[in-house]
């Protein structure tokens, strides 16, 4: 998969831009404040309909403004164009639009846009509360088991009535007890989906950080189903029932599973640097883009803020030779031209874009340190 054109309309600090083409690895560079990250953050709303901060739209619409737009099209190697189009309000609307026609839901572009984030703000898989994890869990079953995300929706269903029904008297009883049997079952369902998809990760992501850190110890990644795992999803309901009815929900279940990355029997969040915990984060996020080219033949695109904080050259440079070997389309971002040069030097498939002041302009390829030859001229 991958991003060919984009136009941006007032996102941020971009009052316009039209890209109308690019390479498989870009890089945007510019001084700080320049609109970097706001080109990030387009494409991002594009694939997503939302900021990958998590903050509300308006901090995506330029000041001043009722609105913005981002318009691309995006191709699977070999495959047709599609057009997608995202459209925000201050107010709070969204419209999205495939192929020109509106589009029901965020998923038909997520499936479009399949993208992965690598930002200060990924340190939440490790540090941050279970959703982060869940979410990262869910994004990469959606992308390699179809059933998964109407049985999420489904499961989502079971539990919203569950919930309502243990918090009413008991003549809800009848009604309480159907809506445990349909959770129990779809609830069993999600957990075999996360359980087939994580058996593969695991291996992915050990292997990748023996590439990026090998001198880490012990390297394990864990999953919480999210109740115990000797009893089955129904029993698990079952023992919890009481206690259920008394707090008024659900307390077990695949919305309380979660994902530990454990180092020598330790929390790596407690035993690892901020560069460390950068290299895993990476470590997690190349292993799904992998094993999403392995089980569902497509390709995710990286969008990667500002690589080289916490990362030294040698590890900056691992990570960079991962995307590489990976094969996906990055958009990746730095301060001045040759911050990256090291690392990209021998891509040849590659765009250098300079911002400045929310002004985005395409280097062409002589203009660019990261030529060989003009590198060599230098
Ligand atoms: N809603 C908005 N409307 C207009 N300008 C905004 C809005 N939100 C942020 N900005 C400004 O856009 C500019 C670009 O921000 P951006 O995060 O893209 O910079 P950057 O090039 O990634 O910088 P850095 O290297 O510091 O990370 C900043 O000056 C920021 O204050």
């Amino acid at each position: 998969m991958a991003l060919q054109q984009l136009n941006i309309h007032r996102v941020r600090n971009i009052q316009a831009a039209s890209l109308p083409r690019f390479a498989r690895i870009n890089v945007c560079f510019g001084e700080n404040g320049s609109g970097k990250t706001s080109i990030l953050e387009a494409i991002h709303l594009l694939g997503m309909a939302r900021s990958f901060r998590g903050t509300s739209a308006r901090t995506l619409i330029t000041h001043g403004h009722p609105d913005c737009i981002v318009q691309g099209a995006v191709a699977r190697s070999g495959g047709a164009r599609k057009l997608l189009g995202v459209q925000r309000l201050l107010n709070g609307e969204v419209s999205l639009r495939v192929q020109g026609a509106p589009a029901r839901a965020v998923s038909e572009l997520v499936d479009h846009l399949p993208l992965q984030v690598i930002n200060a703000d990924s340190f939440a898989l490790l540090t941050g509360s279970p959703p982060a994890r869940r979410q990262y869990l869910n994004w990469g079953v959606f992308h390699v088991e179809h059933r998964f995300f109407p049985e999420w929706q489904r499961f989502q269903r079971c539990i919203k009535q569950r919930n309502s029904g243990l918090r009413r008297d008991r003549l809800a009883d009848r009604e309480l007890s159907v809506w445990t049997r349909e959770l129990a079952e779809s609830g069993q369902r999600l957990n075999s989906y996360r359980q087939a998809y994580f058996a593969d990760l695991a291996p992915l992501f050990r292997s990748l950080m023996d590439r990026l850190l090998p001198q880490l110890g012990e390297l394990e990644l864990r999953l919480r189903q999210g109740w115990d795992k000797r009893l089955s999803y129904g029993e698990a309901l079952a023992a919890t029932l009481a206690s259920d009815r008394e707090k008024g929900f659900t307390q077990v279940g695949p919305q309380r599973a979660d994902l530990k990355v454990v180092i020598d029997g330790r929390a790596a969040e407690d035993v690892l640097s901020r560069g460390q915990q950068k290299l895993v984060i990476c470590g997690l996020k190349l292993a799904q883009g992998q094993l999403m080219q392995d089980r569902a033949q497509k390709q995710c695109i990286y969008l990667v803020d500002d690589l080289p904080s916490e990362l030294d050259a040698q590890h900056n440079r691992r990570v960079c030779e991962e995307l590489d070997r990976l094969g996906a389309q990055v958009f990746i971002t730095c301060v001045a031209q040759d911050d990256l040069a090291d690392q990209w030097s021998q891509a040849q498939d590659l765009a250098m874009f300079h911002v400045e002041h929310g002004e985005v302009t395409e280097q062409s390829f002589g203009e660019t340190s990261l030529d060989p030859a003009a590198a060599g001229a230098k």
